[in-house]
């Protein structure tokens, strides 16, 4: 992979407002073509990193590229469609009419307006009034604005906010199919089962942190692997031992040890080593909810699960 390859490149970026650092070193890298993932609970520093991606605000440290340029260089944001504080659209005009407006004002040709609403399922609707629409067609055509300029790059912060299931699968299919057209997608979400679904690559923040990044295969990847073996209490020990073990917990009957999928061998060597007898070995597949669950639950004890929802 080429350098030429990466549509953002964030690295060691910082925010702070006062004495909280909203974003807190950050680094990571969106590839050209993907749907990335950027997954976190309320108030863990998505919003304010998408907007330093855009140029909106200021970092306080640390530096941005985006399509090659610098955040908000006029050239890059050309190329990019966001939707982020939802466009301010008028009440009383058509969807089209205040599509043709927000071209208008960006300096975009209007007959950008008719794919645009072609490509969120709202051509047919075009001329009701957007204040007649509902929450689902809103967003939807929140997404046509950001889709005016036939970007490249899209970012779509909390795109499915406030829909229901209907609205929410709706949104889903859209961001998909934009991948499909060969955008690169930014989608910032607190559902796992969103992100889960539709993004290849996905980013973990939390209190303005980068916890993991990866596949979500390679998140889910950071596995359990699900062992019955007895006596338990001198497998725990034993488990406890090894340096590469990071966790181990009891769950009915059955030790479940959060390892790489590697050590699987080395594992159960040790256990027979010590005496103990391992009558069953599986890697347990994890949702990546509860990876994000573990991801996101400080050291203080406090979680920020309470944020978190199902799709
Ligand atoms: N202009 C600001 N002044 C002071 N604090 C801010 C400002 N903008 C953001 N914050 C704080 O920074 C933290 C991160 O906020 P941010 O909006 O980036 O989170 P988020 O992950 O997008 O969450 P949400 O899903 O709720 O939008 C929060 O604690 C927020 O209160």
């Amino acid at each position: 992979m080429t350098a030429v390859d990466d549509v953002v490149q964030i690295r060691d970026l910082t925010k702070t407002y006062g004495s909280l650092a909203a974003v807190d070193g950050v680094s990571l890298t969106v590839r050209r073509g993907e749907v990335f993932g950027f997954l976190g609970p309320n108030g863990a520093g998505k919003t304010t990193t998408l907007r330093m991606l855009l140029g909106l605000i200021r970092p306080t440290s640390g530096t941005v590229s985006v399509l090659g340029r610098a955040a908000g260089d006029p050239k890059s944001l050309r190329r990019i469609g966001s939707l982020i504080e939802g466009p301010g659209f008028y009440p009383y005009l058509t969807g089209g009419t205040n599509l043709r407006t927000i071209a208008r004002y960006a300096g975009v040709p209007a007959s950008g307006v008719g794919p645009a609403l072609e490509a969120v399922g709202l051509a047919d609707r075009a001329g009701d009034k957007f204040g007649s629409y509902s929450l689902g067609m809103k967003q939807r055509l929140g997404v046509a604005a950001a889709l005016l300029k036939d970007p490249e790059l899209v970012i779509l912060d909390e795109p499915t906010n406030g829909l229901d299931p209907q609205g929410m699968r709706d949104m889903r299919e859209l961001i998909v199919d934009l991948g499909r057209q060969g955008r690169t997608v930014i989608l910032s979400s607190h559902l796992m089962g969103e992100v889960q679904q539709i993004c290849e690559r996905v980013a973990v923040i939390d209190r303005g942190r980068i916890v993991s990044e990866g596949t979500v295969e390679q998140l889910r990847g950071e596995t359990e692997l699900e062992l019955v073996a007895t006596p338990s209490d001198t497998a725990l020990a034993t488990l406890r031992a090894l340096t590469f073990v990071e966790r181990v917990r009891v769950e009915d009957g059955r030790l479940l040890v959060s390892v790489g999928v590697r050590h699987t061998a080395e594992i159960t060597r040790a256990l027979v080593h010590a005496g103990v007898s391992v009558t069953g070995v599986r890697r347990a597949e994890r949702e990546l909810e509860d990876v994000f669950f573990d991801l996101t639950t400080h050291h203080d004890g406090s979680t920020d699960q309470k944020e978190l929802s199902h799709v």
